[in-house]
């Protein structure tokens, strides 16, 4: 039986490590992504993760990753773009370059993968599955975060086009995040302000996004939906 095959991105740290580590785990081939690896994806490589350097905001480096997929799978059955850019809009860039940056990491890579890989996504007896990590920050945005917003907005219009495009081959989904993670960067001001805006009132940490990409693999009739994994914080 052929073995299944993931391509995820981001995959050196936090939410991307854990989805290689996952699939891992379950014996499919995982090719991951990222600009650089870490020590975790380096254990991962150990047990036969394929790491491929790709930086989302430079079109040569996508280009080369692309090639070296073609030349070592004939089909894909996963394809998770995780890779992300966040950031408040920026006192030094305006927003022509800082949009550039947003939108190179979370629409233009991804939608240059996605249409390069799409034959080897295409499959009417179980049809590949492209997953775009969003946010509800894309239907709801921030004025703090208008650039990132305006960028992640643009990958949910393109779920929705891409699964209305190349159904029944390819199912395309995103999965919307809340609060699941903080970074470093997060005061406690930070983090106690935005867990008093979550109706949950909890940092979920990643598994919830796990759980929501496994419901997204394992159900073949779901396209062009957006999931929201956010403990209430888009309906507050
Ligand atoms: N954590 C949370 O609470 C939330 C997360 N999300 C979304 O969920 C997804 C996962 O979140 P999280 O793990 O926290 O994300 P991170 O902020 O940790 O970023 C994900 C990865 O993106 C990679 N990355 C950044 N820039 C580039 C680039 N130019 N090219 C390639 N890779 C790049 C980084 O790896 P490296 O630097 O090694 O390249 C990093 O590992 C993201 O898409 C995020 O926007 C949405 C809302 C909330
Ligand atoms: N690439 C990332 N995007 C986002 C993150 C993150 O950690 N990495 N975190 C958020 C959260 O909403 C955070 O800002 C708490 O509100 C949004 N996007």
């Amino acid at each position: 039986m052929q073995m299944n095959t993931l391509v995820v991105s981001g995959a050196s740290r936090r939410f991307g490590l854990l989805v290689a580590e996952h699939y891992l785990k379950l014996g499919w081939q995982v090719i991951a992504l990222s600009r650089q690896s870490s020590p975790e994806l380096d254990t991962l490589v150990g047990k036969g993760v394929c790491w491929l350097a790709c930086d989302y905001e430079d079109k040569a480096s996508v280009l080369t990753a692309l090639k070296q997929i073609e030349e070592q799978v004939s089909s894909v059955q996963l394809l998770v773009h995780n890779a992300s850019y966040f950031a408040v809009d920026s006192e030094e860039l305006d927003a022509w370059d800082q949009l550039e940056r947003f939108n190179r990491v979370h629409v233009q890579a991804p939608a240059l993968i996605n249409y390069r890989l799409q034959p080897l996504l295409t499959n009417l007896d179980q049809p590949g599955l492209i997953v775009h990590l969003s946010d509800i920050f894309a239907d709801r945005p921030r004025a703090v975060h208008a650039r990132y917003c305006a960028s992640k907005a643009a990958l949910e219009n393109l779920t929705k086009s891409l699964a209305l495009k190349w159904a029944p081959g390819v199912r395309v989904n995103s999965i919307q995040p809340g609060p699941v993670k903080f970074l470093p960067s997060h005061s406690d001001a930070d983090r106690a302000r935005v867990l008093g805006e979550t109706p949950l009132g909890y940092e979920a940490g990643f598994e919830p996004l796990l759980k929501a990409l496994e419901y997204l693999v394992d159900n073949q009739f779901v396209t062009g939906s957006s999931l929201k994994v956010d403990g209430g914080r888009s309906i507050a």
